[in-house]
């Protein structure tokens, strides 16, 4: 299998703090890796060393076998990652077609400069980005709710409109913050199937508290606990490490 991210020995220090001690781990095509741990353990800031919001202090980020050097978070959309973010992060005053349009943003081939010199073309780029981001939300069942503001929309919808503008660029890994979190049961049972689906197209990582879907869901699972690997492996061995179940899972029933 094709290995599309591998992070190597990272650290990440604030001040004083070690948030992230000597983490590995790789991403593969066509897998979903969870990431979990206890709150402060980490997750986040190892995404945010993916996306470059973060410059880690020693280690090293592979993107398709080269090795990332501050590296923007401006420029994820481009290399072929996406990521939502924990809660929504979604613009208030935007339509949700709009909201997606700003994941579809960074694939617009008309810059500033072109838009001024050839506006036919900027136009036909903008039909064809909405398009597919019209294209995204019906693959989410939600093309109908294109033109509302999401604050007018229930909470599992305005998820998938967050959903829908990571998916718009066409992701080859996707980084979801949190996707189950404030889902009915309906709804997480939902998600495991649209990730299931969305597995064969990209490679998924997943930051999630919700356990129980997280073994479900994923192929392999990476624990952090205080800002180091303590386990990784397939779902069935992590449930049964005792650091993992010492450190995070509690007695099992
Ligand atoms: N920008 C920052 N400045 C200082 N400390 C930070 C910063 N970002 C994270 N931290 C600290 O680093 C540690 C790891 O935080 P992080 O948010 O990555 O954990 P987490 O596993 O995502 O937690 P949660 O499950 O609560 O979201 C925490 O102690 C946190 O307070």
């Amino acid at each position: 299998m094709i290995e599309l991210l591998s992070i190597e020995k990272v650290t990440v220090r604030f001040d004083g703090l070690v948030a992230l001690r000597d983490v590995s781990l790789a991403v593969e095509d066509g897998t979903v890796l969870g990431v979990i741990g206890p709150n402060g353990a980490g997750k986040t800031t190892l995404f945010n060393v993916v996306s470059g919001l973060v410059r880690p202090q020693s280690g090293t980020i592979r993107w398709c076998g080269t090795q990332l050097h501050g590296h923007r978070p401006d420029s994820l959309a481009s290399m072929g990652i996406s990521r939502t973010l924990q809660g929504l992060g979604l613009f208030p005053g935007m339509s949700v077609l709009d909201n997606v349009l700003v994941g579809a943003g960074p694939l617009a081939r008309s810059g500033p400069l072109s838009t001024l010199l050839g506006l036919r073309r900027a136009a036909r780029d903008e039909a064809e980005l909405r398009d597919r981001a019209m294209e995204t939300l019906e693959g989410l069942g939600i093309a109908g709710v294109h033109a509302a503001m999401p604050s007018s929309l229930p909470y599992g919808i305005r998820k998938r409109v967050a959903l829908a503008r990571a998916l718009v660029a066409e992701p080859r890994l996707l980084l979801l913050d949190e996707p189950a979190s404030g889902l009915a049961a309906d709804e997480i049972d939902e998600l495991e199937e649209r990730i299931t689906a969305l597995s064969t197209r990209c490679a998924v990582v997943v930051v999630e508290h919700n356990i129980d879907w997280v073994m479900r869901v994923c192929s392999r699972v990476v624990v952090l606990d205080f800002g180091e690997v303590i386990a990784a492996g397939r779902p069935a061995y992590i449930q049964n490490d005792q650091r993992v179940i010492d450190a995070y899972l509690g007695v099992p029933a």
